[in-house]
């Protein structure tokens, strides 16, 4: 696959749409014209039920628009079959969720191997040594051997970050990532986050309903019934 241009969009949505055909018809979100750049660190805020779990999982690919276009760097991602979003998904981009979905019978290094055995292009002792150096660079070097009930909340969360990482992704997309923590823990695995944008180059797209980290974020894009509107007001 060839490199796209610098300035393409690593995202770019426009008017996408994703309506649940329901007896009465369920609108997750509309028209959405969105642009995630590479590099950025964006925060996605709404009320509760305003549609950005369901724009998150658009963006990364686990659910598909009703209407309207996505394309990932430049590519449209409408026309391609499902291995061929199942790959993108794997290699381009990782998933932080509210609760961490560690596997309890696995160390954390095993729980970070789990995506890189997916993908299948490094050896069992090349997986061994990028969990090893990943769980490291996140402070969790003393940590590598234990698994999740050994772990704090925070820990657990930023072992899953790790994860999220293991395949080099260009993108992180985080659902509510310090939901379940307490504050000093919350404040954490933001860091984690602006950390991998700020001094890693990652890009991260991150739904919180903390105005604070939010607005902590290099931009912010706030739901309202499944639509972007414009942040006057919004808090
Ligand atoms: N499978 C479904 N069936 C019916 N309605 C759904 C379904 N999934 C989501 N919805 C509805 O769609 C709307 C958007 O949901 P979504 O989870 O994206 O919102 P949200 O902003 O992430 O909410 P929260 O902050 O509470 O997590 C909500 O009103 C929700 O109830």
């Amino acid at each position: 696959m060839t490199a796209p241009p610098r300035d393409t969009p690593l995202i770019e949505a426009r008017k996408l749409t994703r309506i649940l055909p329901e007896t009465v018809p369920v609108t997750l979100v509309q028209d959405i014209d969105l642009t995630v750049s590479r590099n950025e660190f964006l925060a996605i805020t709404g009320p509760s039920g305003s549609g950005k779990s369901s724009l998150l999982y658009l963006l990364g690919l686990l659910d598909r628009p009703t209407s309207g276009t996505l394309l990932v760097e430049g590519r449209d991602t409408g026309t391609m079959d499902e291995a061929t979003l199942a790959e993108t998904r794997l290699s381009m981009m990782g998933f932080i969720f509210q609760f961490h979905f560690l596997l309890p019978e696995f160390t954390a290094r095993d729980n970070i191997a789990i995506p890189m055995r997916k993908l299948g292009r490094l050896s069992r002792r090349e997986i061994d040594r990028r969990a090893e150096e990943l769980l490291g660079s996140l402070g969790l070097g003393d940590h590598i051997h234990k698994r999740p009930d050994q772990l704090s909340g925070g820990q657990r969360q930023r072992v899953a970050v790790a994860r999220a990482l293991a395949n080099d992704p260009v993108i992180l997309l985080a659902d509510e990532p310090t939901g379940s923590l307490d504050s000093r823990s919350s404040e954490q695995v933001f860091d984690t986050l602006r950390a991998l944008v700020h001094e890693r180059g990652k890009t991260v797209a991150m739904v919180t309903h903390d105005l604070d980290m939010a607005n902590r974020a290099d931009r912010r894009v706030h739901l309202v019934d499944g639509r972007i509107v414009p942040l006057n007001g919004a808090g």
